[in-house]
């Protein structure tokens, strides 16, 4: 040990102050003798990852950042399990909760954050926790084992990841938001809506504009009372309602906090050689929650401290992205439209993107991105630099990421410009690392540079890097698209593996193809559970565990927590009997609403979950799969049977279609329609397939949709017979099943293949007849599962929680 050396003092082994000290060292190697204390048990970790721990994607031992003997090569003292309690800032020391003193010359405060506890009754029950340490992490991961049903508090970003978590870990899982909106913060309503509606398609249950009132229960927590006097069953409860400054520790030494610890532009506070870092920090009235600008922060505090000329720390500009799979959501700067800005908006409704840049004087100064986020970090990097955007087209400044438009906006981006922010990697280090290191993916970039390690958003400009350093030697195949994070592979490259090596289930799909996290997540394993039961109809027996909620339960559940329930009215068409005994149903259970659906069915809403089986029952008609990945509907009109400009017979055409094609398992869900006239009243263009009566035939439509984005569809054939209607739909839907991407509508792989290319498939004869064997092959194993649920006392039992049959 140097005499000489100075001594520094760091409180809080978090880590923005562990990352300054990083930076410090790099500078300055032999300047400090250096000295950590933290309150956790363990290393400096990455406390982003805490997500995808408990999602099950990473474990605790891979998100330490700095193992203990980064701290033994440094020299550096860690006293972990330690709290400070004391600073004497006149004799300049330090002492922890355990008695330990250390004397300093510089001292670094980065004790972070608080999680808010609402302060309502009931708080303090078994059962009521934060989200924050890893600590938190491994009770909810321990009580997903005991308990069934969870609540999250707060729908932001932290709430959010969490919920995901419970939902891999099996539990229910209700998130409870005080406004109408979730990240309200970071997004606008019409993103908000999207991702809401995302999410409860992967299962969460959200409980909107609610104010919670009081933690009911005896020992532990047992439910959620809100102002409105409605209850929420939970058996554990997360607060994820925001954060507070950890400032007690400096508060209590002098130091002036308002909230947060008060900084000036180089991280100083009021009194001599004491710093504040990272969020505990209130740097020109703002305490950031983010760590890309605590790394800011630190790059200048550690500048500072090792006597390197730098510039003040002015303030950063945020942006954020939710680390949830299967959702792209990303928001960066001022993202709402105010007084003075104008925006530029994408709504695809059809792919599910909005984008919404925010303009104001002619530069970007926010940006809102739904669906697709590879734009994200381009547009941050304007929103930094002041972009002047008036001599710019506007159509450019969002580009299609598939189009190559943003591997081109690398090239203008300065040395020393942020690419990945989560970790602080600047575009100069990635070029260099990837010319001096030989990298070709973005995986070793990542490896090597730790660019991509934590939220991902910046992987699409690092292998626009790699491209642009490349030039024409960079695979573009190592940043295809794979079908999740478990994997590098594609669709077709898992599809393709399960076929030629045989593969007949989830876990086996999964270890021999090369997995990285071994249970998979909620993208990748209905996906799988698709793609098997399609490869082999015969003998893949499904697992429902790996379906989302709606098709576990065959039925849809509702915002208020009961369930839709749809029979099958084949072709729309039914008779007095059937009306009679759907209407005696309705009053027996008490059915609050009876709808006509927009595909000519009956809803009975408002069940109870525990009715449902005994409903089927009493109604003994098939499941309308109305929640399903499937056939919904087919619509018909009258046709010839009674209209008189009819040329055809609409309702028994639509009426063979639903018997052939219900229950059948397809990439996303399917609708039909047929019209008995080219007056097309059944609104057969805009279907999935649409059948219309023409002089001396019939027209087929394909990949129409009149959902959140209308398309036409396309003309894919004419035919005579009503047999052939039949053949050609088997053709064009096996291999819509065969090809389609999970969870791709016909519309979108349509365009995706185009028109001409699936014309020339069915059109083929020796294919159409392939296809229409293989298709026979899936329809011969379908069977009923409001049937099966009402025979078998443990579907009853597991999924409904009724009473077993005698
Ligand atoms: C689950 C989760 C996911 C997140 N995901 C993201 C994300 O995707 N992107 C993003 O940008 N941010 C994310 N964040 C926020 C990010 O983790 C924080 O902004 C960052 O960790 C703050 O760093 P910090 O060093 O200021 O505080 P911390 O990381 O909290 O470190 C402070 C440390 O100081 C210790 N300490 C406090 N007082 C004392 C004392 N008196 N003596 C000794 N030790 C003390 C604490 O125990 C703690 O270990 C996430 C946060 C959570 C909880
Ligand atoms: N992906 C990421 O970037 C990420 C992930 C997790 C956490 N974080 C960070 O961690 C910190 C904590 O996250 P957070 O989500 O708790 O904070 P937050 O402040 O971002 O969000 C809290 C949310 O809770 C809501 N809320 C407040 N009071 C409520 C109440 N009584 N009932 C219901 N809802 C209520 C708010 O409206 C708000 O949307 C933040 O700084 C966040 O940025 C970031
Ligand atoms: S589509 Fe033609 S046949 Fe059918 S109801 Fe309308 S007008 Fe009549
Ligand atoms: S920006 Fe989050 S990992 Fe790079």
């Amino acid at each position: 040990m140097t005499v000489n050396k100075e001594k520094l003092v760091l409180v809080g082994n978090g880590m923005a102050g562990v990352n300054a000290v990083e930076h410090l060292l790099k500078l300055a190697p032999d300047r400090y003798e250096i000295t950590i204390f933290g309150t956790e048990p363990h290393p400096n970790y990455n406390r982003i990852l805490l997500s995808y721990v408990l999602s099950g994607d990473s474990k605790v031992e891979d998100i330490v950042i700095h193992p203990y003997e980064w701290y033994k090569s440094n020299n550096i003292t860690l006293y972990t399990g330690q709290t400070v309690t004391n600073i004497d800032t006149e004799a300049q020391t330090v002492t922890s909760d355990k008695g330990v003193t250390v004397s300093y010359d510089k001292l670094i405060l980065a004790t972070g954050s608080n999680p808010f506890i609402i302060p309502m009754p009931g708080a303090d029950k078994e059962g009521v926790m934060a989200y924050r340490t890893i600590r938190d992490c491994e009770i909810m991961m321990e009580s997903a084992k005991k308990y069934k049903k969870a609540i999250v508090i707060g729908g932001g970003l932290l709430g959010l990841e969490a919920a995901r978590g419970f939902l891999n870990l099996g539990m229910k899982v209700d998130v409870v938001h005080i406004v109408d909106t979730i990240m309200e913060r970071q997004l606008d309503r019409t993103a908000s809506k999207m991702l809401q509606a995302a999410l409860e398609e992967q299962g969460i249950n959200f409980l909107l504009a609610k104010q919670s009132e009081e933690i009911i229960g005896d020992k532990r927590v047992t439910g959620l009372k809100f102002k409105d006097g409605t209850i929420a069953e939970a058996d554990l409860i997360v607060m994820a309602v925001g954060i507070r400054p950890n400032v007690q520790l400096a508060k209590s030494s002098g130091i002036e906090c308002n909230p947060g610890i008060l900084v000036n532009d180089y991280l100083q506070t009021n009194i001599p050689n004491v710093y504040a870092v990272g969020e505990c920090a209130m740097h020109r009235g703002v305490a950031y929650g983010l760590v890309a600008p605590l790394y800011e922060q630190g790059a200048v505090l550690a500048k500072h401290l090792a006597g390197v000329e730098t510039g003040p720390y002015e303030g950063s500009i945020v942006y954020t992205k939710l680390k949830v799979s299967g959702v792209d959501v990303f928001s960066g700067g001022k993202f709402m439209d105010a007084e003075g800005t104008k925006a530029i908006r994408i709504h695809d409704e059809f792919t599910g993107v909005y984008k919404k840049v925010v303009i104001q004087d002619n530069k970007i100064i926010g940006a809102v991105l739904f669906g697709d986020t590879a734009d994200g970090t381009r547009l941050m990097q304007m929103i930094r630099e002041e972009t002047d955007i008036s001599g710019m087209a506007k159509t450019s400044i969002l580009t299609d990421s598939s189009s190559g438009g943003a591997a081109s906006g690398v090239a203008d981006m300065k040395d020393d410009a942020i690419i990945c922010g989560c970790n602080g990697v600047t575009k100069g280090t990635i070029c260099s690392a990837i010319k001096e290191q030989s990298l070709t993916t973005v995986e070793e970039v990542k490896n090597c540079t730790t660019a991509s390690r934590s939220c991902g958003g910046c992987k699409p400009l690092v292998s626009d890097l790699l491209a642009f350093t490349l030039g024409a030697s960079y695979d573009k195949n190592a940043a295809k698209e794979s079908i999740c994070g478990c994997t590098t592979l594609s669709r077709d490259e898992v599809v393709d593996g399960i076929r030629e090596k045989g593969l007949t289930h989830l876990r086996e799909v999964m270890h021999v193809l090369g997995w990285t996290n071994e249970e998979g997540c909620s993208k990748c394993r209905p996906a799988l559970n698709y793609y098997l039961g399609m490869i082999a109809p015969e003998t893949y027996k499904d697992d429902s565990t790996s379906r989302f909620v709606n098709e576990r339960m065959h039925a849809n559940i509702q915002k208020d927590g009961t369930y839709s329930v749809v029979p099958r009215i084949y072709g729309g068409v039914t008779n007095p009997s059937e009306l009679k005994r759907i209407a005696e149903v309705a009053e027996k259970f008490n059915v609050p609403t009876v709808k006509f659906t927009g595909g000519q069915r009956l809803d009975l809403l408002g069940v109870k979950k525990e009715d449902l089986t005994a409903m089927w029952e009493a109604l003994d008609m098939p499941s309308g799969y109305a929640y399903g990945k499937a056939l919904r509907t087919v619509k018909t009109c009258v046709g010839d049977t009674f209209c008189r400009f009819g040329t055809g017979d609409a309702m028994g055409v639509g009426i063979e279609l639903e018997k052939r094609f219900e229950r059948l398992n397809t990439p996303a869900k399917v609708k039909l329609a047929v019209s008995g006239c080219p007056r097309n009243c059944a609104e057969s263009g805009i279907k999935d397939l649409g059948v219309v009566s023409v002089d001396g035939g019939w027209e087929l439509y394909a990949g129409g949709n009149g959902g959140v984005k209308v398309r036409v569809g396309d003309l894919l054939v004419t035919v005579k017979t009503e047999a052939e209607i039949i053949e050609y739909s088997e053709a064009y839907l096996q291999y819509y099943r065969e090809t389609g991407k999970y969870g791709e509508r016909t519309s979108e792989w349509l365009h995706r293949l185009g028109i001409d290319h699936i014309r020339e498939v069915v059109k083929d004869d020796e294919k159409r007849q392939a296809l229409c064997a293989r298709m026979e092959t899936a329809l011969s194993v379908l069977t009923d599962p409001w049937k099966q649920a009402i025979e078998s006392n443990k579907i009853r039992r597991d999924l409904y929680e009724v009473v077993e049959l005698k």
